[in-house]
């Protein structure tokens, strides 16, 4: 059994270390846990040891953090002044005044006014919507063009553009997602944007019409709106809301963009206290821009019960900006925090070191169902879209005979087309996991007919974090979706490729097929070996023997004659006893002795693995 944190063998991959750790369950041979899990429900994440069969069994522990309010509390620098205001903004003033007392616990809960609990405690909308859809003719030209040079190889393509019925049909999806109910649809297609309120006149008077008859009081847009489109579309269906009077007083329409649909969800289904900060701080710097143009109504010096709480001639605009501003400053400082706990548990990891995979797909195609089907992890895997908001490890054993018997496996956020990247920045712990690791795991919906322009969005973004070169294990899931002669054909083609598998994730079938294909991906790892070692070196063979993979072993007067394939660093350490300089192949003297030591930092601690194996033995 390998004890923790080894001396001397720095290692790539990583190990979540518990700091304070809970005692191991009996036959765990390592201590585990997921610093990014700390789950306000605490049980989420429950295991089913029997239940995870005979084919794959889950070593996981769980952090045991104490309760927020019994943590100690940190220290800013960046304390915003108490500001109390009577009116509108009370409640915010009253949460910047207790700030540190509580905060994660309150945030985020503007959601829950637009829903109601009926009399069986089921929470149901109450908000009907209309969807505008639009269509780019130039873009779609544009896109045309483009898929006639699409090279399916070309690691860096740019993201696809969807069709506006694609389009549609995942903005239905978002809708339904985000809780509301969507009433009707008006689309429009055309060569050019109107800087005003983005669609036609005419279109906007259609639209007011649909939301007269269907009492809609949210209008939502398939695309980014500028803040000064959206203020002029708030003002025109305002006004004639108010002319028509069929909202009441206080209800008025919202006009709500892709990113804010967005960013709507991943407040509803942000879990952890760092998934939460994330949100929050995304969620205003989205505002802090239409702070001036959506909140014209604040735009008033205010009177009463400003007394001795408004700095010299402080407009109520300003007060609001000022409000947007601090809680900025303080959101990322929080998050900053975090990220630093984040980077020692990381070491922690980098210490134990286990090969680190990463589901990474798009939204909904069932990461966290291959996650759950590999562990029974019990990650929430639900049909909505943006179900994972927050990383979760959990360690995978494989079983037999394997030359990698345990790696970890990290769920992570789905991606989505037209993503804004400042809401992908917003969840940079996770992108952290995805460039952490050793081999990507890409999960692909196959039976959504748009899987393959969904494939290639993932692939650009992936390009774009700059980790598009790394190995990649595709993984068509869903088959048991498809009929027969689909699901045929794509099993056939996966079957001649060594990166491909066909899945569910639902029944399992195919999963021992992904199971050999990350074998393959971690062996792609190793380097090819081939040495003689002195017999008075065994140690070394059984090095070999731990870490990597034998093919032929022979026993000649010299010594032990060793063709296969080890860690990077096993192989360099080794090179003195290479069979480089004779004539047979010369594929071991890849890099030198010098290198070796520059390499060990980026090293898999595959003693560990290869110990594992054998404690199972
Ligand atoms: N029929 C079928 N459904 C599946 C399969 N895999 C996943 N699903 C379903 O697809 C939905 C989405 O699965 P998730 O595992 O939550 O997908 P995800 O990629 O983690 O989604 P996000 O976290 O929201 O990005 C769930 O309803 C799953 O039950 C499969 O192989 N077959
Ligand atoms: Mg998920």
């Amino acid at each position: 059994f390998v004890p923790a944190g080894r001396n001397g063998v720095a290692t790539r991959s990583r190990l979540y270390v518990i700091s304070s750790p809970p005692p191991p369950p009996a036959g765990s041979s390592s201590r585990t846990s997921d610093d990014e899990d700390e789950n306000e429900h605490g049980a989420l994440f429950t295991l089913d040891e029997s239940s995870a069969g005979d084919f794959f069994q889950v070593d996981e522990e769980k952090e045991a953090l104490p309760p927020m309010s019994d943590r100690p509390l940190p220290e800013y620098t960046n304390t915003p002044e108490p500001i109390q205001e009577a009116g509108g903004i009370a409640a915010e003033d009253e949460d910047d005044l207790s700030f540190f007392y509580r905060d994660e616990d309150d945030m985020l809960t503007e959601r829950e006014d637009r829903l109601y609990t009926d009399e069986k405690g089921i929470r149901r909308e109450i908000e009907k919507c209309i969807l505008v859809g639009v269509e780019d003719l130039a873009a779609q030209r544009r896109a045309k063009k483009a898929e006639l040079y699409y090279d399916p190889l070309d690691s860096g393509a740019e993201a696809p553009i969807f069709s506006l019925e694609e389009s549609m049909i995942e903005m239905r999806e978002l809708v339904r997602t985000a809780g509301m109910s969507l009433e009707g649809e008006i689309v429009q297609r055309q060569k050019e944007v109107n800087p005003k309120t983005y669609i036609g006149s005419g279109k906007v008077e259609e639209a007011r019409a649909l939301m007269d008859e269907h009492d809609a009081c949210t209008i939502v847009f398939d695309a980014e709106l500028s803040p000064g489109q959206q203020k002029t579309l708030e003002k025109i269906f305002n006004r004639n809301a108010l002319q028509n009077d069929f909202l009441g007083e206080d209800q008025e329409i919202k006009v709500v963009d892709r990113t804010a649909l967005i960013l709507d969800i991943f407040a509803q289904h942000a879990k952890t206290r760092e998934g939460k900060l994330q949100v929050d701080l995304a969620l205003h710097e989205f505002r802090k821009p239409r702070l001036t143009k959506m909140w014209t109504h604040l735009e008033r010096q205010s009177g009463a019960g400003g007394v001795g709480l408004r700095g010299p001639g402080e407009s109520q605009l300003e007060i609001d900006r000022r409000l947007v501003r601090d809680r900025i400053i303080v959101l990322k400082k929080k998050i900053d925090d975090i990220q630093k706990q984040r980077s020692i548990h990381r070491r922690g990891r980098q210490r134990t070191g286990l090969p680190l995979l990463s589901l990474v797909g798009y939204t909904n195609a069932g990461k966290s169902s291959v996650l759950n089907s590999l562990t029974r992890a019990g990650v929430m895997a639900e049909s909505m879209l943006f179900a994972t908001l927050d990383p979760t490890t959990r360690k995978v054993k494989l079983p037999g005979e394997s030359a990698h018997p345990e790696f970890l496996l990290t769920d992570t956020v789905g991606f989505i087309q037209k993503l804004p990247t400042n809401l992908v920045a917003a969840f940079r712990a996770t992108l952290e996991e995805v460039e952490m690791a050793d081999v990507l795991v890409h999960v692909i919906d196959v039976a959504n007919p748009s899987w393959e322009k969904q494939e290639r969005a993932v692939r650009s973004v992936l390009s774009e974090m700059g980790v598009g070169d790394k190995p990649v294990v595709r993984v068509l899931n869903k088959i048991d979706l498809l009929d027969e002669d689909e699901a045929e054909m794509l099993t056939y083609e996966a079957a001649f490729s060594d990166d491909t598998v066909a899945v569910s994730a639902l029944t399992g079938e195919g999963m021992e097929d992904f199971v050999v294909a990350v074998e393959e991906s971690l062996n792609s790892l190793l380097a090819p070996i081939e040495l003689v070692i002195p017999y008075n070196k065994g140690q070394e063979l059984s090095i070999i023997h731990e870490q990597g993979v034998v093919e032929t072993i022979d026993y000649r007067p010299e010594g032990t004659y060793v063709l296969g394939r080890a860690p990077p660093a096993v192989a360099n350490r080794l090179q003195m006893y290479s069979m480089a300089d004779s004539a047979t192949g010369d594929d071991t003297q890849q890099s030198t002795n010098t290198k070796a030591t520059a390499d060990t930092d980026d090293e898999i601690d595959w003693v560990a693995l290869g110990r594992g194996r054998h404690g199972q033995d």
